[in-house]
């Protein structure tokens, strides 16, 4: 299986070392009771100090290993759990962040980040200790049953044969209560997502005054959670009684049978307190075996999630590189020839039939047409997120498809229209093409998008650590900040998705001034909704349903394309300084 094969093998000596150690500290539980009935039958039984003394050194040489051999095994296995974790969750986060968006369309990324951590945690506590537990209990389950019939024949057949009679209803009751465990744990996960839910959203809950519903529904929410957990725990309580009555009354049994054949002498007390001895330990190591096969079978069911994601095979592959490379300064060329496309999960629809079109090196293009034509599809596929199924792109005359996705996306700067902010700094996030950059060449790059003076504000400046999604800053900010991390990548062509409606008249003019820095010299490709932009652009593509019906200047269109002549009248708002 992969995981042994690709994770676990690596680390073989630290394999060896802690399956030695467990052999090792296993081996030495098993003979402490030989040492126990050295211990009675020589130290005690004689009345001799000398040979108590003798038995107490050895006993203590034994715990000595003992503790050694546990450190060892302890670290060791650990080491293990916690190593091949690590590498696990490097490599799935390494397969997914290179897979096409498309897989993230069909598969939720909760799910996903569920994999992620809940899975990879429930392996490395399988790894890095079930796995020992079960192996050490199995050796001792074994070790003990052989050690009870060396020690006495005659009471290791009671003991077997009473065995089953103890055994049973301990695992009927372990099992009840693995199974309402599992479905508490459900329970309290529900609970999590209760609260996370309308705390994240606590402003809409307060706004609607919606507590008191809330209220209500949360107290079922904890209450079917209490109940869960009552029943386990009755169920727990009585697994706990049972295994108790059983066990200590099978040991008093034997007790009772081996006292008899001590009074008749027949056998030396040490031998009957080795045999309780082992007797205990097959118990202990049986029902902590019960416990644990449980605990693989979800390791089993985690591994095979893990690495379903690790299996699924990206589309368009990053890492590839094409058999052909771009030069080092790219003009920014682009080229549509009779491109048509339909999403992989909605192949009934096509998005984009039959596109032709050229844009010339330092152009700056607007793209326009009504909701669903198919605009945000085009940068889609300029990036290869998605392959196309009939015609070419070109970028300075080579098909895209003939370069490796790295070399074809170094050519793109992307403006979304909801500028993506990650964990860090504002300068982080503006150096994020380019984490090299200088801090100089961040405050310019601010600058020129008009950001520099808000982010001078902050308290801490350029420092300012931003929250996952860019909290505390306005819609306006964050398009300014994607702006300047455009400018500072530095790429020929510019991609923007304008914000439709996200800006106050303030921000946008402050959007729209930082506009001609980042256009110049790059050929630029608009999703248009406001006037001043196609106002300035040098053309404008009119889209309906994936055609491209028209192109031309904001004047010739507003004549000659009914179409446009409306999404005009009703789209464009008069934002900035129009032109
Ligand atoms: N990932 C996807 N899977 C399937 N269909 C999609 C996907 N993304 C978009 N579509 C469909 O493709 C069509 C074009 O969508 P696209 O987002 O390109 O339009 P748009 O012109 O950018 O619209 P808007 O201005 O509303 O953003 C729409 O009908 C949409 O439903």
């Amino acid at each position: 299986m992969i995981l042994a094969r690709d994770f676990i093998l690596p680390y073989r000596k630290a394999v060896a070392g802690a399956m030695t150690a467990l052999v090792i500290t296993a081996g030495i539980t098993l003979s402490l009771g030989q040492g126990l009935r050295i211990l009675v039958d020589q130290g005690l039984a004689t009345q001799s100090p000398d040979m108590l003394a003798r038995a107490i050194g050895l006993f203590f040489v034994l715990v000595l290993g003992l503790a050694v051999g546990s450190f060892a095994r302890f670290y060791l296995v650990s080491w293990i759990g916690e190593r091949v974790v690590a590498d696990i969750r490097k490599q799935v986060f390494n397969h997914l962040i290179n897979l096409h968006p498309g897989f993230y369309e069909q598969n939720r990324s909760l799910e996903i980040q569920s994999r992620f951590t809940a899975d990879t945690t429930v392996l490395q506590s399988v790894i890095g200790s079930t796995v020992s537990i079960a192996l050490r209990n199995v050796l001792m389950l074994f070790g003990g049953v052989v050690l009870l019939f060396v020690t006495n024949p005659k009471l290791a057949s009671v003991i077997i044969f009473g065995f089953p009679v103890v055994i049973v209803p301990i695992l009927f009751y372990g099992r009840r209560v693995r199974k309402l465990s599992r479905l508490s744990q459900d329970r309290v996960a529900d609970v999590g997502s209760y609260v996370g839910e309308n705390l994240a959203q606590i402003k809409t809950v307060q706004a609607f005054n919606h507590q008191p519903t809330d209220r209500e529904r949360f107290a079922a929410v904890a209450e079917n959670a209490f109940a869960i957990a009552r029943d386990r725990i009755r169920q727990r309580a009585w697994l706990m009684t049972i295994a108790i009555t059983l066990v200590m009354g099978a040991v008093g049994i034997v007790i009772w049978i081996g006292g008899l054949d001590v009074i008749a002498g027949r056998i030396s007390p040490g031998e009957l307190a080795a045999f309780v001895f082992y007797s205990l330990l097959v118990g202990v190591s049986a029902g902590a075996l019960s416990e644990v096969i449980g605990e693989l079978q979800r390791a089993a069911g985690a591994a095979a999630r893990i690495f379903e994601l690790l299996q699924t095979t990206t589309e368009i592959d990053p890492e590839a590189t094409g058999e052909r490379t771009l030069p080092d300064r790219v003009r920014g060329d682009i080229e549509f020839r009779n491109v048509s496309f339909r999403y992989p999960t909605r192949t009934d629809v096509a998005v984009i039939q039959d596109l032709s079109v050229n844009i010339h090196a330092g152009e700056t293009v607007a793209l326009v047409g009504p909701s669903g034509a198919g605009k945000s599809t085009l940068f889609d596929l300029l990036l290869r997120f998605y392959d196309l199924q009939q015609g070419q792109i070109l970028v300075d005359g080579i098909d895209s498809r003939q370069l490796g996705p790295a070399e074809l996306r170094r050519c793109f700067a992307l403006v979304p229209q909801t500028p993506a902010l990650f964990h860090g700094t504002i300068a982080d996030n503006i150096r994020y093409a380019r984490p090299d950059a200088s801090l100089e060449q961040v405050r310019a790059a601010a600058r020129t998008a008009h950001a520099h003076d808000f982010i001078q504000a902050l308290p801490q400046g350029y420092d300012t650590p931003l929250g996952d999604t860019g909290l505390g800053l306005s819609g306006g900010q964050k398009q300014r900040l994607a702006i300047a991390r455009a400018l500072l990548a530095d790429a020929p062509i510019l991609l923007l998705d304008e914000a439709t409606s996200a800006l106050d008249a303030e921000s946008e003019h402050l959007v729209q001034q930082a506009m001609p820095g980042l256009m110049a010299g790059r050929t630029t490709l608009v999703i248009a909704h406001r006037l001043a932009t196609v106002r300035h652009a040098d053309r404008i593509l009119v889209l309906d349903q994936g055609r491209l019906l028209d192109h031309g200047s904001h004047d010739e269109l507003l004549d000659r394309n009914p179409l446009y002549a409306r999404l005009a009248e009703l789209q464009f708002r008069a934002g900035g300084p129009s032109g």
